[in-house]
């Protein structure tokens, strides 16, 4: 697995970028700007969706931080019996997820509890709404649970692209979003620095799903 902080530029450590090969550098930087430029774009497409002034939504991104983490999945004889990415649920606000090589390895939880494989599609991008998205959206846009498995005889090659808040934001529903639903908040209000600790310490509280915790029942 390889884990780099990407932007805001200035957060990037080039001790961990690797020089092979040469174009390495320069495709992920490209890669890292068309890939902030499409999750500004789907971000004033759902703030128009929910009617919420664009801006007010992409201010919460202001330096649009992102991290990329790019995962090899080695074959494994057994793969009935190893799992390559236990379930979960992506704790950033939105996700590029690039099929790197063809192989289908991506699964998604459906309400019925059922796994549907995602098929690699060439030329196309898997997007996953994040925790922060869903409760800044008051539960309009969820956040699907998922997993990924390994194939018995192929390797397969997956790069996720997370696009987090600013360190500094509340994370909370839409003041306006919950007076146009009427129903009120659907989610407590967390600080994002106490939202990130959730997540990383759910398994350990024996939860399913982090965003369990923030949900007002
Ligand atoms: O490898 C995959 O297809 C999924 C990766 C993923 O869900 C993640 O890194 O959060
Ligand atoms: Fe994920």
């Amino acid at each position: 697995m390889l884990y780099l902080m990407l932007r805001p530029v200035e957060s990037r450590d080039m001790r961990f970028w690797p020089v092979q090969p040469p174009s390495f550098r320069s495709s992920v930087d490209r890669y890292s700007a068309e890939a902030a430029k499409v999750v500004s774009c789907l971000l004033r497409f759902m703030a128009v969706d929910m009617g919420v002034e664009p801006e007010r939504l992409l201010e919460l991104f202001g330096g649009q931080p992102q991290t990329m983490k790019v995962t090899y999945y080695p074959p494994c004889r057994q793969a009935g019996k190893v799992i390559g990415l236990s379930p979960h649920t992506d704790a950033c606000a939105m996700t590029l997820l690039l099929h790197v090589n063809d192989v289908q390895g991506l699964q998604i939880r459906r309400d019925d509890g059922k796994w549907l494989d995602v098929e690699p599609l060439d030329g196309a991008l898997t997007v996953f709404v994040g925790g922060v998205i869903e409760i800044l959206s008051n539960g309009r846009y969820r956040s699907v649970e998922h997993r990924a498995v390994v194939h018995p005889d192929k390797e397969r090659i997956a790069a996720a692209m997370f696009h987090q808040p600013l360190q500094s934001i509340m994370v909370e529903p839409l003041p306006e979003l919950v007076k146009k639903d009427g129903g009120g908040a659907r989610y407590k209000s967390v600080g994002y620095a106490e939202f990130m600790r959730r997540f990383f310490s759910a398994k350990l509280d024996g939860r399913k799903s982090h965003l369990d915790h923030f949900r007002i029942y």
